[in-house]
């Protein structure tokens, strides 16, 4: 069975004290639960190193919202993967629709991430999803192909032991609207498919497939049990300990 993984993406929220506080209660409420599965919390970059300290000694794992692929140079207002590796970030979220839709980030950018994060030895969190108009059209399927290709060109069945995937339909996304756990599902098979049709049955097997999109406590554990789903990217949700911890228990429940 693969370990669930529980990760929470802050984005661009919280001071330091207060992202140190919840990074903190994260830690002791999850220090049971981290025997049984993987933990990550991604803050803003400016808080890397604090809640890195906050975390010392527990087995959460902090990662970053995004990174350069340059290691340096004049690329203003950008962080680097040795920079990320410096400060303690194990894993990188990539491609969230966020990056893609506000920032816009192509999926030829995004593949030059994955593969410089890869390189660097860091787990690659890649976020693939439809937009509202797209999953009305009947091309949900359509478009994650079209992110899984391109994100993913050139990385190695090898290189995979390190990739995540994360399916977060942006319709749901911050809006209370989550997919219901057969949408996810449906997804999430056609995802696996995907996986076993350009690596193989044992790449597809092994990858991780979180599902993300108003994720809360009180649907996290029907998600959670679909056969194909495992773990969650949760964003206003991971912001208290209230909410992330009973959506980290989930994960705990359904692995037992
Ligand atoms: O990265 C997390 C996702 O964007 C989900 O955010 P949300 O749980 O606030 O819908």
């Amino acid at each position: 069975m693969r370990r669930y993984l529980i990760a929470g993406n802050w984005k661009m929220n919280t001071t330091r004290e207060e992202g140190t506080e919840l990074a903190k209660a994260i830690a002791a409420g999850s220090s049971n639960a981290t025997a049984t599965v993987d933990v990550l919390i991604c803050p803003p970059f400016p808080y890397l190193i604090p809640i890195n300290e906050a975390v010392a000694g527990t087995k959460v794992q902090v990662g970053a919202q995004n990174c350069h692929f340059e290691a340096s140079g004049a690329f203003t207002g950008e962080t680097s993967l040795e920079m990320l590796t410096d400060v303690g970030a194990s894993s990188v979220i990539l491609g969230h629709s966020e990056r893609r839709h506000v920032f816009g980030e192509t999926d030829a950018d995004i593949n030059q991430k994955v593969l410089k994060t890869l390189e660097k030895g860091l787990q690659a969190v890649l976020c693939v999803g439809e937009l509202l108009e797209e999953e009305e059209n009947g091309l949900t399927k359509t478009v994650l192909d079209r992110q899984m290709e391109g994100g993913l060109k050139d990385v190695s069945a090898e290189a995979m032991a390190n990739v995540v995937i994360a399916y977060e339909p942006v319709w749901a996304i911050g809006t209370g609207k989550t997919a219901t756990p057969e949408q996810a599902e449906s997804a999430h098979d056609h995802l696996r498919k995907w996986l076993e049709s350009r690596y193989s049955a044992d790449v597809a097997n092994a990858t991780r497939i979180l599902y993300g999109g108003s994720v809360k406590p009180n649907n996290a554990e029907d998600l959670l049990s679909q056969p194909n789903v495992d773990g969650a990217l949760v964003g206003g949700a991971s912001l208290t300990s209230e909410n992330f911890l009973p959506i980290i228990e989930a994960g705990v429940k359904v692995s037992s």
